[in-house]
């Protein structure tokens, strides 16, 4: 990563509050390298400059750290890890869990755990549809997986009680908000702001109201 991009990086990790050791930033800067690695031959992911990718990727999927309650969290669709492996850097002490249905990815996946020494992270090749509920987590992220609906509809199964979905969009997504039951659903849309990004992000948070 060029020094432009990574003093960016370390800037836009500071305006969110995050105050990582200079080890976390160097994981996260080879995770950067990877990816752009990878992509050339895996074609893993459709932003490929690198400074957009330290934006739209990186400080995109950072700024959901404040939110983000519980210890054991499952990150959807992850596709090449995001939110899920720059989140595992700057939370050591969170086990996630990291799903993708793309072989091409999770062995990018595999590859990463191996290279940055990421002992807090699992990765599973799968579809979510067929993830048994025998474990469940306090938390799951999703990133650009599916429908607000869909991903409550297949996930809210795999919460511990009192556990929370945590979908990452832009703009607010009313029409699929208005979809969800809300008689059983308490609803709280965030508005985040990512470092030098221009364009709205929001994060909705759905938990069950009477926990099981
Ligand atoms: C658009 S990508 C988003 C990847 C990443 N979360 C991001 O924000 O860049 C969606 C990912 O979800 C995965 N996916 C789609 N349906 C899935 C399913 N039913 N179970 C698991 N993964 C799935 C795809 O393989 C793909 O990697």
């Amino acid at each position: 990563m060029a020094e432009q991009h990574y003093q960016r990086l370390a800037s836009g990790c500071d305006q969110l509050g995050l105050s990582l050791s200079p080890s976390q930033l160097e994981k996260i800067r080879d995770y950067l390298g990877n990816l752009l690695k990878w992509n050339k031959a895996y074609n893993l992911t459709a932003i490929r400059d690198p400074g957009d990718m330290v934006v739209k990727h990186l400080l995109d999927s950072l700024a959901i750290h404040h939110h983000l309650t519980g210890d054991a969290i499952l990150d959807v669709g992850t596709g090449p890890g995001l939110p899920g492996i720059p989140m595992s850097i700057c939370d050591p002490d969170r086990h996630w869990t990291l799903l993708d249905s793309n072989g091409k990815k999770t062995r990018f996946l595999i590859q990463m755990k191996a290279e940055l020494m990421l002992q807090n992270l699992d990765v599973v090749k799968g579809r979510i549809e067929t993830l048994p509920d025998t474990t469940l987590f306090d938390a799951i992220t999703s990133r650009a997986f599916s429908s607000l609906p869909d991903f409550v509809d297949v996930c809210l199964p795999l919460l511990k009680p009192g556990g929370s979905l945590l979908a990452m969009k832009g703009v607010v997504p009313t029409e699929e908000i208005g979809q969800l039951d809300q008689t059983q659903l308490k609803i709280d849309v965030i508005a985040l702001n990512v470092p030098f990004l221009h364009e709205e992000r929001h994060l909705i948070v759905v938990k069950q109201k009477h926990s099981r």
